[in-house]
């Protein structure tokens, strides 16, 4: 419990209407979970304004309401506050209500189109090896030391964020590792933290149904560089063309990881097959056990944030190599009788679907045919509906279009919109079979002795999203319960 007094501090305010020196038992941005003794914040959304549900949120018995226009009757049993923006002012007054747990973690945040659950899952890995008790905040999951907490968000909203922290803060933790995608940098999901670094992956094309352009994606993914302190790292991908710009204008200590040239971390494949990279880094020949250049850009990052957090060279190295990559994540399966490769690969943007390909097309030893199956989601970036589909077909023997988690659209509207990208004189690759299950069984299907088949989009997801009902589902269980079915 802290007083309204205690959790303002930092927050741009405006104007105070009441009593500051209330108990406030918990903040709140959904006025449907409202109870007695609660500050409520009204955000402004993509879809409503929560300044409309002020009203609601009194009458469920919120003790405070922090807004950005006031109400234009005020009550006098109430405290109002009127902030210059609310949703930065949730992210400063969790930290504050939650004790700053960012002040008293090492904090590294990752942001980027792609590697951000894997760079921050191995970080995780790595600093739990090297004896530290960490958390993490991911896609896939939650984790304070071997305690999973089920994950709703890339980057959950800025109360749940920092009640986590404090949970961390609380079991002893010394690091925590975390995604940081570019919705919760526009939404200030991380306003109020302190990072003691920051990392970016690559920036490619993704998320336009939000950020509308592709500079404006740029101009976000920057700003949480901008906004890192002095003390903190910045760390960069040279090898991307906007690695630089990301660290233009931050205060933090910048560095560099780099494949293909000068950087402060630097590396070199000298293997990459179905058992793992072998990479010279820095001076050190390394054996890993993560597949594809993609990982060894992600090996990079992760070593780099760990000797800028300290750790010593050799001992990050020798931990590092035995790690393997996050769930979902080139994740593959051999069939028993036909050799059949199955990868299951959380690809689901068009410059991940490349690499991923590109990573297959290294491991072939000649004759086997890649057969891919592959959808997009539905209520995202449309855009990239008909690039991952040219990308599959271009890339692949055989294509299966299918559905990914459609949402609230229409699966086979999606699906048009997919074909529509498939140059003619590729058309017949590509089939399309609405039912993902059934798309995973015919690959099975036309899948011969040693064939690669990528099932690419839904990595870890347990569920499959249609017209707003989950109904379970895990590519690599159907992957398996079919291989046996078919007996491959
Ligand atoms: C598009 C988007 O990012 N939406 C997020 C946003 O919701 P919103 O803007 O739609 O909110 P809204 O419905 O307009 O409501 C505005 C405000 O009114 C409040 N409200 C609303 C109704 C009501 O009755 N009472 C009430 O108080 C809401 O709690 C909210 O504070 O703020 C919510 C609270 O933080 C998020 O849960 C929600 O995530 C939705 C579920 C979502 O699907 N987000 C995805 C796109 C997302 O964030 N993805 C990224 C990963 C992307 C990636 O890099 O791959 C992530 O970090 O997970
Ligand atoms: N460094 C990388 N560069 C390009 N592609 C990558 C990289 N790392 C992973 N990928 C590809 O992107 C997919 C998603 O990887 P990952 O889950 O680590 O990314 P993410 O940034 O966390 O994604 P999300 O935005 O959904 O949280 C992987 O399954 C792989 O296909
Ligand atoms: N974090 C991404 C995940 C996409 C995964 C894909 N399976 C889909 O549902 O589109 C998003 O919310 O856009
Ligand atoms: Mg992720």
């Amino acid at each position: 419990m802290k007083t309204l007094r205690d959790i303002l501090y930092n927050v741009g305010i405006r104007a105070v209407h009441g009593n500051t020196d209330i108990t406030i038992n918990t903040l709140m941005i959904d006025s449907r979970s409202i109870g007695p003794g609660n500050a409520f914040i009204a955000v402004k959304g993509v879809h409503t304004d929560g300044h409309q549900y002020i009203d609601k949120a009194i009458a469920q018995g919120a003790a405070a309401i922090i807004c950005e226009t006031m109400p234009t009757v005020l009550l006098d049993n109430v405290t109002y506050i009127e902030v210059d923006n609310s949703a930065q002012a949730s992210g400063i007054m969790a930290g504050n209500f939650y004790d700053n747990p960012s002040h008293k973690l090492q904090l590294v945040g990752v942001t980027g189109t792609n590697g951000k659950t894997t760079i921050a899952t191995i970080l995780f890995r790595l600093f739990t090896r090297l004896g530290y008790h960490c958390g993490l905040l991911s896609t896939v999951q939650n984790q304070i030391g071997d305690t999973v907490i089920p994950s709703t968000h890339t980057t959950p909203d800025p109360i749940s964020l920092n009640a986590l922290l404090a949970k961390m803060v609380e079991e002893g933790c010394l690091y925590a590792f975390m995604e940081v995608s570019s919705h919760a940098i526009h939404q200030q999901r991380v306003a109020g933290l302190k990072f003691a670094g920051g990392i970016f992956s690559n920036i490619t094309h993704d998320h336009l149904d939000y950020h509308k352009t592709f500079d404006e994606y740029i101009r976000v993914k920057k700003s949480f560089f901008d906004n890192l302190p002095a003390s903190a790292f910045a760390l960069t991908n040279l090898d991307d063309k906007r690695g630089m710009v990301m660290l233009q204008n931050t205060k933090a200590r910048k560095a560099t990881y780099s494949l293909r040239t000068l950087a402060d971390f630097k590396g070199k494949i000298l293997e990459n097959n179905l058992t793992g990279l072998i990479m010279q880094v820095d001076d050190t020949e390394v054996h890993f056990r993560l597949i594809g250049e993609f990982n060894a850009y992600n090996l990079l990052a992760v070593y780099g944030a760990a000797v800028l957090l300290g750790k010593d060279k050799t001992s990050v190295l020798r931990a590092l190599s035995d790690i393997q990559g996050a769930e979902g994540r080139f994740d593959y399966i051999v069939s028993a009788h036909d050799q059949i490769i199955a990868i299951v690969d959380y690809a689901h943007t068009p410059d991940a679907l490349k690499n991923v390909l590109a990573t297959i097309k290294n491991l072939r030893k000649g004759h086997e045919q890649v057969i891919t199956v592959v959808g997009c989601g539905g209520d995202r970036d449309t855009a990239k509906r008909p690039v991952m589909a040219a990308v599959a077909a271009d890339s692949s023997d055989r294509v299966i279009f299918t559905s990914d988690n459609p949402r609230s659209e229409d699966p086979d509207a999606i699906i048009r919109e997919m074909e529509a990208g498939v140059p003619v004189h590729q058309k017949k690759r590509v089939i399309s079979i609405t039912d993902r299950k059934e798309a995973i069984k015919t690959a099975l299907t036309l899948a011969g002795k040693e064939d690669i088949i990528l099932v690419a989009g839904k990595g870890h997801e347990k569920y499959q999203e249609i017209k707003g009902v989950k109904h379970p589902f895990d590519d690599k269980q159907v992957l398996e319960e079919v291989m046996k079915l078919l007996d491959k």
